[in-house]
């Protein structure tokens, strides 16, 4: 440890100005006034249709055990000079508030609340980095390997990604994220041991240059692993390293399981075929042929286009590091606050970029599913004391081309929030992570393909009820008055 303060809460992982923010709230005694805040991002990564929701349980573990360590309290006086009155409050600050959430595998789609925080003002500001610092990365990630698992379909995904993510937390959470997004295992032992995640893996080239020869190491490691999958590639592929490997099987026959062999370099369409032909040759069906060296989505299109037999993708950068988009740009609004005389107001944020342009309230998000087809015709924003179920015939609308409609019958609107904290404690048990996974699949069976394609997607509806689309209107009337006044006065 390179300071004197240990490094024992979480309540510093967040930005110098939220401290700063939550001392002149409570300088100025507004603290406690209620605040309701969500959490959204305004554009889907990947210019995929469609994200993965992933990284509640991190928040739900955050958020229960809020509060400032006496070194946290410590380094704020010494180091940063906060003053005594200030830190003898937040000294005892923990999180009470509600928290509304999508659940872990849900899809999400841009500018609908992932999470609702309703909260005294100073709790829900000051939790705003640390929860969008665990939601930004996690969606992006699940949302990742589902994109993958769309073009690999059937076929198995190990993530392999750990020597490249951006440090160990990512490395870990990230590998719990890529199931939830549908992939089947990873090999980082400790996301295993952590999430119970299935974690697999086969051995490095490093195996079989300690031992010089692929037949003494594929042997070697076949004395103490009983299921086999010998990487081939070390020499010569199709000369020396597919040979061996059947060699070594046949002489161990039952001894082992021969799972299969795995390629790591060169041309991925071709060997896989002259391997799964050679593997097929010499009896060996059920053996599989395992990839890996910087694959994602695209390569793996491509792979299977021009007719590469894979069974397992081992995946490991450009999933666990979003490669081809670092980040996702979620973001943590305010949209109403109590005023003085304890009345809720709502409130909103302008921009001359309209996507920009908050929904203020307090909000509610349906999922519209078509009973008929059991598809989904889109997602439904409401205030929160509307119910959509009442409605016989809902009329969807554009939020911005309002022109652009359709009335939806026989419908069932799927209340898309859980309350998973009331009064600050926990009141959500997280399920298994398998059982994650399978939802985020069952979703996906709600959405036509149009929407899932990996490419130019259609753009799925996030809309408004007339009563949200109204209070936002009325809002930026409001607010436009405002500045008329300021700039006439
Ligand atoms: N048939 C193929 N079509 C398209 N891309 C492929 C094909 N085979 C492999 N690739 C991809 O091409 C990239 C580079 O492959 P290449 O064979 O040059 O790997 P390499 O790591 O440079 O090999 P080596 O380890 O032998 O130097 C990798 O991302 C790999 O997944
Ligand atoms: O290519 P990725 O999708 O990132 O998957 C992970 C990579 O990590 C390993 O290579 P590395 O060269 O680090 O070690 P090795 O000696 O085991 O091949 C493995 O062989 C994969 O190629
Ligand atoms: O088990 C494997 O084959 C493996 C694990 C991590 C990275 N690359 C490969």
């Amino acid at each position: 440890m390179s300071t004197k303060f240990a490094d024992d809460s979480l309540a510093l992982h967040t930005d110098l100005y939220q401290i700063n923010m939550a001392e002149s709230y409570w300088a100025d005694g507004i603290q406690n006034r209620k605040a309701v805040f969500e959490l959204f991002f305004r554009r889907l990564p990947f210019g995929n249709g469609y994200a993965i929701f992933a990284g509640l349980e991190r928040v739900l573990d955050y958020l229960k055990d809020f509060h400032f360590s006496e070194s946290d309290l410590e380094y704020l006086r010494e180091e940063l000079g906060y003053k005594e009155d200030f830190l003898s409050y937040i000294k005892d600050l923990r999180f009470t508030g509600d928290v509304y959430s999508m659940k872990e595998g849900e899809l999400v789609f841009a500018n609908e609340p992932i999470l609702r925080i309703e909260a005294p003002l100073i709790e829900a500001q000051l939790i705003e980095s640390a929860l969008l610092n665990i939601v930004n990365y996690q969606t992006l990630i699940a949302t990742k390997a589902s994109r993958i698992k769309q073009v690999v379909k059937d076929e198995i995904v190990m993530e392999f990604g750990t020597r490249r993510a951006h440090e160990m937390d990512a490395a870990v959470w990230g590998a719990r994220a890529t199931i939830i997004g549908g992939v089947e295992a990873t090999s980082n032992v400790r996301a295993g041991k952590r999430f119970g995640i299935p974690v697999a893996g086969t051995h490095a080239h490093s195996m079989i240059q300690a031992y010089k020869s692929e037949y003494e190491a594929f042997h070697s490691y076949a004395k103490r692993h009983k299921d086999c999958v010998f990487l081939v590639d070390t020499y010569n592929t199709l000369k020396i390293g597919i040979p061996t490997a059947i060699k070594v099987a046949k002489e161990l026959g039952d001894k082992i399981n021969f799972n299969g062999i795995r390629l790591d370099s060169g041309d991925i369409a071709f060997l896989s075929k002259e391997a799964r032909r050679m593997l097929d040759e010499a009896g060996f069906t059920d053996a599989k042929v395992v990839v890996s060296n910087d694959l994602d989505e695209y390569t793996i299109l491509n792979l299977k286009s021009q007719g590469a037999k894979v069974d397992i993708w081992g995946i490991g950068t450009k999933l666990i590091t979003a490669y081809d988009q670092p980040a996702l740009g979620g973001v943590y609004k305010i949209v109403s606050i109590e005023n003085e005389s304890g009345e809720m107001v709502d409130t909103i944020k302008i921009s001359s970029t309209t996507e920009k342009v908050t929904t203020p309230g307090r909000k509610k998000l349906y999922r519209i599913i078509d009973r008929e087809n059991g598809k989904a015709e889109g997602d439904y924003i409401t205030m929160h004391d509307e119910d959509p179920s009442s409605e016989k015939r809902l009329k969807m609308f554009h939020p911005v081309h309002t022109f652009i409609s359709k009335f939806v019958t026989n419908f069932e609107a799927k209340d898309l929030h859980v309350k998973v904290i009331e009064d600050g404690t926990v009141i959500y048990k997280n399920p298994p992570l398998q059982e994650m996974r399978e939802y985020a699949k069952e979703n996906l069976n709600l959405l036509w393909d149009e929407y899932k394609r990996s490419l130019n997607p259609e753009e799925y509806p996030v809309d408004l009820s007339q009563k949200c689309w109204e209070n936002k209107m009325r809002n930026i009337e409001e607010v436009q008055e405002m500045v008329e006044d300021f700039i006439n006065n």
